[in-house]
């Protein structure tokens, strides 16, 4: 089975840099590429991200730098680039036959694509994988236990992946469900700007955990249509990262959430920041995409419409409540 020793890590926002330190903690050598001059410039001098993951110390053998073409030398790449860019920067990694590890949540617009689909398209020599489930980047850094889902269409290679960035507190979980576990991930960032809402909104915890509960229904509709194993939308890519980003202001879609809930409006909340919440872009693009399909998924709708600012809180409260009585199982 091959092994990997060689990682580098493509995207040096929060989560990037969580990972390359993950892989650099016992010394090895990683390579982070950064698009920000001012980040490359702090992580190679302070060993600091001092803009995307303030408080973490970084291990000197984790080194940074702006030019693709230096990944060209290592054996496996982390791809940690938020979904809506994406594209621009897989057509310009250099040329390889390194497996490509897709860890960003997200599907793009126009093209309905997923970050596989998008490497099948822009990558196709290279071998790909799938890296998500519950996981805030400060507590990876920061050594603390975590489980994820590493799934490739391809059982050795999920496996020879997973064995490569296990340690002691981070535990990879081995998986051929790539579209369950990209799915799952896309559709609990929406899913926890929703709850940030109930949250902001001040409408209680029941209401939350009917969003969790209705919101994962949604999450399995979607997914079950589209190929995904159902044991996936229930594991740490779907339920576990759902649980987690729908119950903690550490996450950035439930942070965004609050404030609509509150009643700031999207733009204003979404100017100026650097870091992303990805549920606002994929929003509208699963919202439509499940429309195309006719896939019932209200949660996921109203969320896309409050994000556009085509409807207001309350307003899509009653709507929501208000809707034909049903069975649970639809
Ligand atoms: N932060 C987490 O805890 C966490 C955990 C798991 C998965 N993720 C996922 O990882 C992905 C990356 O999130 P993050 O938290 O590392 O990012 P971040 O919010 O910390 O930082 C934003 C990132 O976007 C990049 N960026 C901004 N504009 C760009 C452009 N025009 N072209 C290319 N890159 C651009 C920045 O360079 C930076 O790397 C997202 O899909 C997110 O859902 C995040
Ligand atoms: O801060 P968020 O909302 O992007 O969530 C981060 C991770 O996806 C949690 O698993």
């Amino acid at each position: 089975m091959t092994s990997y020793r060689n990682f580098g890590v493509v995207g040096g926002g929060a989560w990037g840099t969580a990972l390359a330190q993950l892989l650099a903690a016992d010394g090895a050598p990683v390579r982070l590429w950064v698009r920000e001059e001012d980040v490359v410039a702090a992580i190679n001098a302070d060993h600091r991200n001092p803009v995307f993951l303030p408080g973490a110390a970084l291990s000197a053998s984790l080194t940074a730098t702006s030019a693709l073409t230096d990944m060209a030398a290592c054996d496996a790449l982390l791809v940690v680039v938020p979904v809506p860019f994406l594209r621009a920067v897989l057509a310009e990694l250099p040329a390889g036959d390194a497996p490509l590890i897709f860890c960003s949540k997200g599907m793009e617009a126009g093209s309905f694509a997923f970050p596989i689909d998008m490497a099948r398209e822009l990558a196709p020599q290279r071998p790909h994988a799938v890296l998500s489930g519950p996981t805030f980047a400060h507590e990876v850094a920061a050594g603390l236990p975590t489980a994820i889902t590493l799934a490739a269409a391809d059982r050795d290679l999920a496996a020879a992946i997973a064995g490569a960035i296990a340690r002691p507190h981070f535990r990879p979980y081995v998986s051929t469900d790539v579209i369950g576990a990209e799915i799952g991930g896309a559709i609990k960032n929406i899913l926890a700007i929703a709850c940030g809402i109930v949250d902001g909104a001040g409408l209680g915890l029941n209401a939350r955990a009917a969003l969790i509960s209705r919101g994962f229904a949604e999450m399995t509709r979607f997914g079950l249509a589209r190929g995904a194993q159902a044991e996936t939308l229930a594991g740490l890519a779907g339920l576990g990262d759902l649980v987690l980003t729908c119950t903690s202001s550490n996450s950035r879609n439930f942070t965004l959430g609050q404030g609509l809930g509150r009643g700031e409006d999207a733009e204003t909340l979404m100017a100026d920041r650097r870091t992303v919440a990805e549920g606002a872009f994929s929003a509208p693009v699963i919202a439509a995409a499940a429309r195309a399909d006719g896939i019932d998924m209200p949660i996921c709708d109203t969320v896309a419409r409050l994000v556009a600012g085509e409807t207001r809180v309350a307003d899509a409260i009653q709507a929501l409540l208000s809707r034909p009585l049903r069975s649970e199982g639809r």
